[in-house]
């Protein structure tokens, strides 16, 4: 199962791991951006150059020009992959889009083990993924709790109902994502953000990940409740992102 695969790469990698020296760059609230977004829901515009779903999404290109074009059209957030053995993301693209774009970056990378918390401080994010179905509950709190301290705000990210209990057992995070993507199967569905959000705690900020493609996506999650998206493919795809959000949320 890939999920397995991208962990068990992930606990390989960090047998090299060494800790980068702390990069300047200004640092911006995430958790701010989305609970006062430009639109009705938050945007969370995704820098993603390859998946394990979708393989190459787009070759050679500028993180930065995209990165650029996300703010242009009036992203509240970016999200940059660092995962390099999956994604063709890496922690350099991070800190080059956090020295040129004013906007919070949340780093999304598989994180299994404490230090890459403090390399994604020091790389410039301001904010990480942290994946449920990776961790044990008690590891997601504590990482939640360590990147805190740090001053970095955490996306707790679910998928089915077990899985956001299990969370819910032990707190209530401040951002929770429902991903649409089953990381197991791949399989993709909106309904997933339906069927969650009536157990998401109204103190959390509502963040529905994955599988957002057009305007009618939009529409439908913002019915659901979902008080911000994450978007990666459709806006790597976009001609230009600075017409795609707009029209999104035209009226
Ligand atoms: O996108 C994948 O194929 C994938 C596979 C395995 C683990 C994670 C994966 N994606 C990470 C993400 O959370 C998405 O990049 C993000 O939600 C944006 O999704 P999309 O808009 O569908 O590109």
């Amino acid at each position: 199962m890939i999920l397995d695969d991208i962990v068990a790469t992930k606990k390989q990698e960090m047998k090299q791991f060494a800790m980068p020296l702390e990069s300047e760059v200004k640092g911006y609230s995430f958790f701010e951006a989305l609970r006062e977004p430009h639109r009705s829901l938050g945007v969370i515009a995704e820098v993603k150059a390859a998946s394990p779903s979708k393989g190459v999404i787009k070759e050679q290109f500028s993180a930065l020009d995209v990165a650029r074009s996300y703010q242009e059209a009036g992203a509240d957030a970016l999200s940059v992959l660092t995962d390099e053995s999956y994604f063709k993301g890496s922690c350099q693209r991070l800190t080059e889009v956090k020295k040129h774009v004013n906007l919070p970056v949340i780093r999304k990378d598989f994180i299994i083990d404490e230090r890459q918390i403090e390399e994604s401080k020091r790389i410039g994010a301001d904010a990480i993924l942290l994946i449920a179905s990776i961790l044990e509950p008690k590891t997601l709190k504590s990482f939640y709790e360590q990147a805190k301290i740090l001053g970095l705000d955490c996306l707790v990210e679910v998928h089915g109902y077990d899985e956001l209990q299990k969370v819910l057992d032990q707190f209530e995070p401040d951002i929770l994502g429902v991903n649409n993507r089953d990381l197991k199967t791949f399989t993709t569905s909106l309904q997933e953000t339906e069927n969650l959000a009536r157990h998401i705690p109204k103190s959390s900020i509502f963040v529905s990940e994955s599988g957002i493609h057009e305007k009618a996506d939009i529409d439908f999650v913002s019915r659901c409740g979902a008080n911000a998206v994450l978007v990666g493919e459709a806006l790597m795809r976009a001609d230009d992102p600075r017409k795609t959000l707009p029209e999104w949320f035209a009226s």
